[in-house]
């Protein structure tokens, strides 16, 4: 191999610097001079590679906003594909691309806190503005919710659907009420406009008689008197016709503005229960993961402060995939519908039941220690075996499994929930059709 003349090497190495946008330091200088001049060590392709994968999946994720970061990574990734990379350099590309990268990931996590903290900020003033907005009310929790951290996406996800769900149903009955109120409105003018047209009337016929009467002082025979007669009669039967029809013409207008309140009224009842929808499954009427969300968070603090026990079931329907396909999915959701009633018939009055999933359940047992909890959910096995569920006179036997934990002090109701989770999945794997109670240290 041909040594290089050490000035042309130290030129290419300053040609390199510039191509490659890097700081004319002694650092820099020096491993791009080690390169042009052959004494430079390859990095491993492996590493190589893995170096420009973790790059190109990051990229969208630290290089949207930042334009330079982008470059820097393209430029990067470039020197990494070509044969036999060189380490010093290569290494020096990435101390330059983390210095960068270390400014742009605290400027995204701190646009993203700023955001969330705006629109948290937006949520409650919304709140306080809407105090008489009723039907407000589950979406804007919904939204407070959300701006919580963690931040993760199926919890976002989730949120979305549902508050897409109340958005459609709540816009439907808003544009109700606002044409039944335009229409109520209208109503009223027109009632207005009528009660004008009378008194308009009313003046004009006084006019016409004050008019007669002046006549009538002033006649001399008395067949001068009858086409004045004739006069205030017609002018009477006209005035005694305009008011008929416009008793009438009021009638009818206060039928419907009557009407049109009503509507006003049951379409304001329409967003409140709309807003209550979004704590509720709608397909079997019992509380949905929000809604049981929420009255963990507070049966745990009740419960806690009063220092009775609490429980948590969760139930998962057994081979609900081979019933579906054997009888149908409407088959499917009359069952879901069964297994709530049945259920309902077995609670106490303190007891709260929620659809967590598909075909999930989870009941939330107040003052109920794990043995007894237990003994709650085989009685309603038991209950599940004499009220059977009918599909076209066919009897069918509807079966589940479930992990039931008691929430111990100090343990928040998701950790309990993990451990029911688990206990329910030991019994799935135990056979099924059993209740299995979670274990302190699941
Ligand atoms: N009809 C109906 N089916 C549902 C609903 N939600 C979820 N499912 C169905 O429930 C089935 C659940 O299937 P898997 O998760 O395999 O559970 P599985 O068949 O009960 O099996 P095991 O849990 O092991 O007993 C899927 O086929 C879903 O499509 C619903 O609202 N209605």
């Amino acid at each position: 191999m041909v040594e290089k003349n050490p000035s042309i090497i130290a030129r290419e190495a300053l040609k390199l610097l510039f191509a490659r946008q890097l700081a004319p330091t002694p650092e820099n200088y020096q491993a791009v001079y080690g390169e042009v001049a052959g004494m430079a060590i390859p990095i491993p392709a492996s590493l190589a590679r893995q170096i420009v994968h973790l790059l190109e999946f990051g990229q969208p994720a630290f290089a949207g906003r930042d334009e330079r970061l982008h470059e820097m990574a393209e430029q990067l990734m470039h020197f990494l594909r070509q044969p036999s990379p060189d380490l010093s350099t290569a290494e020096l590309l990435l101390q330059n691309f983390n210095h960068r990268l270390s400014f742009a990931a605290q400027d995204e996590a701190q646009l993203r806190d700023t955001l969330l903290r705006l629109l948290g900020l937006i949520i409650q003033n919304i709140a306080a503005l809407c105090l008489d907005d009723q039907w407000l009310e589950g979406q804007l929790d919904a939204l407070q919710t959300a701006t919580e951290p963690p931040l993760t996406l199926p919890h976002l996800q989730d949120i979305e659907l549902r508050l897409k769900d109340v958005i459609f149903k709540q816009t439907e009955a808003k544009e109700r009420l606002v044409q039944a109120q335009t229409q109520v409105r209208n109503l009223l003018a027109t009632f207005i406009d009528r009660l004008a047209d009378i008194g308009d009337t009313n003046t004009s016929y006084h006019d016409q008689l004050e008019r007669c009467a002046t006549r009538l002082t002033q006649v001399s025979h008395l067949h001068e008197i009858t086409p004045l007669l004739e006069e205030v009669m017609t002018a009477t039967r006209a005035m005694s016709e305009r008011c008929s029809t416009a008793r009438c013409e009021l009638q009818t207008l206060r039928e419907q503005s009557e009407q049109g309140l009503a509507e006003v009224e049951r379409l304001r009842h329409e967003l409140v229960h709309t807003s209550v929808l979004a704590r509720q499954d709608s397909q079997t009427g019992v509380l949905n993961r929000r809604g049981m969300d929420e009255a963990l968070e507070q049966e745990v603090i009740r419960t806690q402060a009063a220092g009775v026990p609490m429980c948590i079931a969760l139930l998962d329907l057994d081979n609900f995939k081979a019933l579906n396909d054997r009888l149908g999915h409407e088959a499917g959701d009359k069952a879901l519908q069964h297994l709530v009633a049945v259920a309902k018939q077995i609670m106490r009055n303190q007891d709260q039941l929620a659809r967590y999933g598909g075909e999930e359940f989870v009941f939330l047992l107040p003052g109920t220690q794990v043995q007894q909890a237990v003994e709650v959910m085989k009685r309603l096995q038991r209950k599940l075996t004499t009220r059977y569920f009918l599909q076209d006179s066919e009897r069918v036997l509807i079966t589940f499994s479930a992990g039931v934990a008691e929430i111990a002090p100090n343990e928040s109701y998701q950790q309990a929930l993990v451990r029911a989770d688990r206990a329910m999945y030991a019994a799935k794997r135990a056979g099924k059709n059993r209740v299995m109670a979670a274990s302190m240290d699941a």
